[in-house]
């Protein structure tokens, strides 16, 4: 099911700005929980495969696709199957919140170092779970950056909550980010998020309208950098992956879909529109 609700003018303008002109267009999209549906075990996250063919197709109209994960890029890139699908030989990966970027088009990989604080932090954490008396928590090694995963725990949000505040305070102790997702803790560099990355993003592709999908916490930077662009008169589209897990971004979102398989029917429709646009034009 595609759930849609009704649509602002400033979303529905920016639609037919997409459909008319959509060399002009960056599509941006978040991985885990928009693009792949969520799992226990991070390493299974597979994209829909619905949504990569879409994405393939949309990638003959589009000036640029990109996916803006916190994933280690080249682990997005392996669970998108993004090597195989025809259409995306100029897709951008913007991986760890914008630390790591790949581009299809040279299979170029390029990084910012990794802190050596988290590895420190990594040391301290089992004597922080034998403390809170947590067993079974998954550590998600990401090199730039540390998910701490309660999902596979009996009482996953108790695991969550008691992890939260000691985790904030390890982070903030080495200079580090706490990112809370869903049934994640993830620590990582401060001072690089997904709005800055979609900025960067634009500056690169000069873009002028913007589509961004995404379903958690970390995707709200981005959200902000959307809503500025649209306050600048650009054309823009927020898209939310919606899930019982996290309601905060439906609230902001033009459209709400139902999880990564509406967000699959969303991307196929729009590119069937877009093919019948350029058929059209020929
Ligand atoms: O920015 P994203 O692409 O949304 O990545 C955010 C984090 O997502 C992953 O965790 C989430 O998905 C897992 C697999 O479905 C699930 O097990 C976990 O509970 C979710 O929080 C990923 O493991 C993290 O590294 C990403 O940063």
């Amino acid at each position: 099911m595609c759930s849609y609700g009704p649509m602002s003018e400033a979303a529905a303008q920016a639609l037919r700005a997409v459909k008319s002109q959509p060399k002009a267009t960056l599509l941006a999209v978040d991985f885990d929980g928009t693009l792949s549906p969520i799992v226990d075990d991070p390493a299974q996250a597979y994209a829909h495969p619905d949504a990569i063919a879409a994405l393939g197709r949309l990638g003959h109209h589009l000036g640029t696709i990109a996916i803006i994960t916190g994933r280690p890029a080249m682990t997005a890139v392996k669970l998108g199957h993004f090597k195989e699908m025809t259409g995306l030989e100029s897709l951008v990966v913007l991986g760890q919140y914008g630390a790591e970027r790949w581009e299809a088009a040279t299979d170029h990989f390029e990084a910012a170092p990794e802190p050596k604080e988290i590895s420190e932090v990594e040391d301290e954490l089992p004597a922080l779970f034998a403390e809170l008396g947590l067993t079974g928590v998954r550590i998600e090694h990401k090199g730039r950056a540390i998910g701490v995963h309660t999902r596979e725990l009996d009482d996953s949000q108790g695991a969550f909550d008691a992890l939260l505040k000691p985790l904030r305070e390890l982070a903030s102790k080495y200079g580090l980010h706490l990112e809370p997702g869903k049934n994640v803790l993830e620590i990582r560099g401060s001072g690089i998020d997904k709005g800055d990355a979609l900025r960067r993003l634009l500056a690169d592709t000069g873009a002028s309208q913007v589509i961004f999908a995404g379903d958690d916490l970390g995707d709200l930077p981005a959200f902000e950098v959307v809503r500025e662009l649209r306050d600048e008169g650009h054309p823009t589209l927020l898209v939310c992956s919606a899930s019982e897990e996290q309601d905060a971004l439906a609230k902001i979102s033009d459209l709400v879909l139902d999880g990564p398989q509406g967000v699959a029917e969303w991307l196929t429709e729009l590119a069937d529109s877009l093919d019948t646009a350029g058929a059209g034009s020929r």
